[in-house]
C-alpha cells in the first residue's frame, strides 16, 4: 500500500437506532493509489455513504484510521471533496457563480475565483450557460456543474455519492462516457459510490464490494482495460468481471455472502 494517496483501516463505526446503537461499518479496510479511481458497490443501505462520509471527515469512526498520503486525517475535514446526487446548486447563483462557490469557500476572493473557473467550464461543456441558473439547465448540465464545483476545489481527493443516480438511463450514459474521457485527461483521484455495476466497471480501476450490513469489504475487483471506456462498448475482461460483482452482490447465481435481497 505504499503509493496509495488514501488508506482506510480498520474502520469502525455504530449509528443510533431504536433498539440501541447499530454496527454499520465492522473493519473495512481501502487503499486507494494517487489518480485511480475506485467504485463502491454493495447492498442498498449496507454503509456506502457512511464509509464515504468517514473518508471526508464528517463523522468520527469509533476505531480505525483515514490517512491521506500518510498523513492521519480521520475526523477532519479539508483534504476532501464531496459531490451528492442532490447537486446542491444554488438557484439564485449563476453557473459561474456556482462553481467559483468551491474556491470562494475557501477564501478565494469572488473575481479571481470565477476567473480561475472559466477553463473548467469550458472543459465541462458549460461555456454556453455561464450566466444561467440551474433551473434552466438539464438533468445532465446540473450535475456537471455540481463535478465541476467539486473539482474547482482542487482538493486532493474526489468523493463522489451516486451523482448519476437521479438521472435518466439516456442521459446517465452520456454522463457516464464524458466522465470516462475527462477523468482520463485528469487522472484525480476518485472514490464513488454507484449502485450501477456497468458504471462501475466502466470508469474504476478497482471495484470495492461492501457486503451487507454490518458493513465490510466482501470483494476487490481490478478492472484492466485502458481508459477511456465505454459503457456500450466494454471489452471481454471487463464484461467478465461485471459478471463477478453482479454474482457477488446476489443478482447473479448464487451469492457468496449475503442473502438474496427481496424487494
Ligand atoms: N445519521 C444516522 N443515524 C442513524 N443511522 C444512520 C444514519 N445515517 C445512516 N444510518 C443508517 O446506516 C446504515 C447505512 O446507511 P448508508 O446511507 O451509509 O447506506 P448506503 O449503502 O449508502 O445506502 P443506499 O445504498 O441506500 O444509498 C443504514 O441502515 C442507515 O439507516
Amino acid at each position: 500500500m505504499g503509493d496509495a494517496l488514501l488508506e482506510v483501516r480498520d474502520m469502525h463505526l455504530a449509528l443510533p437506532a431504536p433498539g440501541g446503537p447499530r454496527s454499520v461499518l465492522a473493519g473495512a479496510d481501502l487503499a486507494v493509489p494517487r489518480g485511480a479511481f475506485t467504485c463502491v458497490v454493495g447492498p442498498s443501505g449496507c454503509g456506502k455513504s457512511t464509509l464515504l462520509g468517514v473518508v471526508a471527515g464528517l463523522r468520527r469512526p469509533d476505531r480505525g484510521a483515514v490517512l491521506l498520503d500518510g498523513r492521519d486525517v480521520t475526523g477532519t475535514t479539508g483534504h476532501a471533496a464531496w459531490m451528492a446526487q442532490d447537486d446542491l446548486l444554488l438557484e439564485w447563483r449563476t453557473v459561474l457563480d456556482n462553481v467559483a462557490l468551491g474556491l470562494q469557500v475557501q477564501g478565494v476572493r469572488r473575481r479571481e475565483a470565477r476567473a480561475r473557473v472559466r477553463d473548467l467550464l469550458d472543459e465541462f461543456g458549460l461555456a454556453g450557460h455561464v450566466d444561467a441558473r440551474p433551473s434552466e439547465l438539464s438533468g445532465g448540465l446540473r450535475q456537471r456543474a455540481a463535478l465541476a464545483r467539486t473539482v474547482a476545489q482542487g482538493r486532493e481527493l474526489l468523493l463522489l455519492d451516486e451523482p448519476f443516480g437521479a438521472l435518466d438511463a439516456l442521459t446517465r450514459l452520456h454522463l457516464q462516457r464524458w466522465l470516462a474521457a475527462t477523468w482520463a485527461a485528469h487522472r484525480w483521484t476518485v472514490v464513488m459510490v454507484t449502485h450501477d455495476v456497468r458504471e462501475a466497471v466502466t470508469l474504476a480501476d478497482e471495484v470495492v464490494r461492501l457486503s451487507g450490513q454490518p458493513a465490510q469489504i466482501a470483494a476487490r475487483y481490478r478492472v484492466d482495460e485502458p481508459h477511456p471506456r465505454h459503457p456500450a462498448g466494454l471489452g471481454p475482461a471487463t464484461r467478465r468481471v461485471e459478471q463477478d460483482v453482479l454474482t457477488g452482490l446476489g443478482v447473479l447465481g448464487a451469492p457468496d455472502d449475503a442473502p438474496v435481497p427481496v424487494p
